[in-house]
């Protein structure tokens, strides 16, 4: 595949009168972190729900691998390979861990309805497929402590995990992870810098961060894009980018 894995192409999202994103245009190359930071209400978590359909753009074009999908059923993003996590926590507190990552396989699919009256030797092999693979990503994660556990008992810090594992269950192409590390304490942010690199380097998954906590930023991201008024501010490096002036500003509101 030439050019970017993911493009966002003057991109505009309007709430009746308020343009939450206008003309937004980032591109995001295969095998790369990257940051979107931004004050708040500066449109990241809008630009997000935007790639995963969650909203229509209301101008331009979200191509992925070079199709148009601002406008593709939502139902189609996870087939596509684009997974995500939410700002709260979304997960189904009253379901184990396991089960909770086994639903992040359905875009495999369960099988036809008379696969599972028959218990056809197809639907054992898709079902035992599904369970291996939710068993790497629960070794990946260092999760078989909480393996059985209800969701609803666990530490925060422990929910932020099951999310992330559910999105790498889907095994996606491109994962957005919408502030990760908010309501992590210092030591769980350092755990996840590790695994955000890891899912980049063993598991070849392409990375996009919405956070605040720069220091994570620093740590993982390759490029970073800011982002202040539905638009992109700057972009570049970590460093490059907290260091512009038009970032200072709109961080400190001048
Ligand atoms: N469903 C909605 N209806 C109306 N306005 C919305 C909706 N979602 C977001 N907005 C508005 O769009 C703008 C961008 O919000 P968004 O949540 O995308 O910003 P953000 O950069 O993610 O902020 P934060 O860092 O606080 O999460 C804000 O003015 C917000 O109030």
């Amino acid at each position: 595949m030439t050019g970017p894995l993911l493009e966002l192409d003057k991109v505009a999202l309007h709430f009746g009168g308020l343009a939450a994103i206008s003309d937004l245009s980032i591109s995001v190359n295969a095998g790369e972190v990257l940051a979107v930071i931004g004050p708040n209400g500066a449109g990241k978590t809008s630009m997000l729900n935007l790639v995963t359909r969650v909203f229509e753009a209301t101008k331009g074009r979200i191509l992925f691998k070079g199709q148009d999908i601002a406008r593709a059923p939502r139902s189609k993003i996870a087939h596509l390979g684009i997974a995500r996590t939410f700002q709260n926590i979304e997960l189904f507190d009253a379901a184990s861990v396991l089960d909770n990552l086994l639903l992040g396989r359905h875009r495999f699919g369960a099988g036809a309805w008379w696969q599972q009256v028959l218990r056809t030797p197809g639907l054992t092999r898709r079902e035992e497929d599904h369970r291996a693979k939710v068993e790497t990503v629960i070794e990946f994660l260092d999760l078989s402590a909480w393996r059985n556990a209800r969701v609803a008992s666990l530490p925060y810090g422990v929910r932020k995990v099951v999310e992330l594992g559910r999105a790498l269950c889907s095994e996606p192409e491109i994962l957005f992870l919408d502030e990760p590390a908010s309501g992590l304490n210092p030591e769980e942010t350092r755990d996840l810098a590790f695994w955000i690199d890891d899912i980049r380097t063993d598991l070849g998954i392409t990375v996009v961060m919405i956070e605040h906590d720069m220091s994570l930023v620093s740590a993982v991201a390759d490029r970073v894009v800011c982002m202040a008024q539905g638009r992109v501010l700057a972009q570049g490096t970590s460093a490059e980018v907290q260091a512009h002036p038009d970032v200072i500003s709109a961080y400190l509101g001048t």
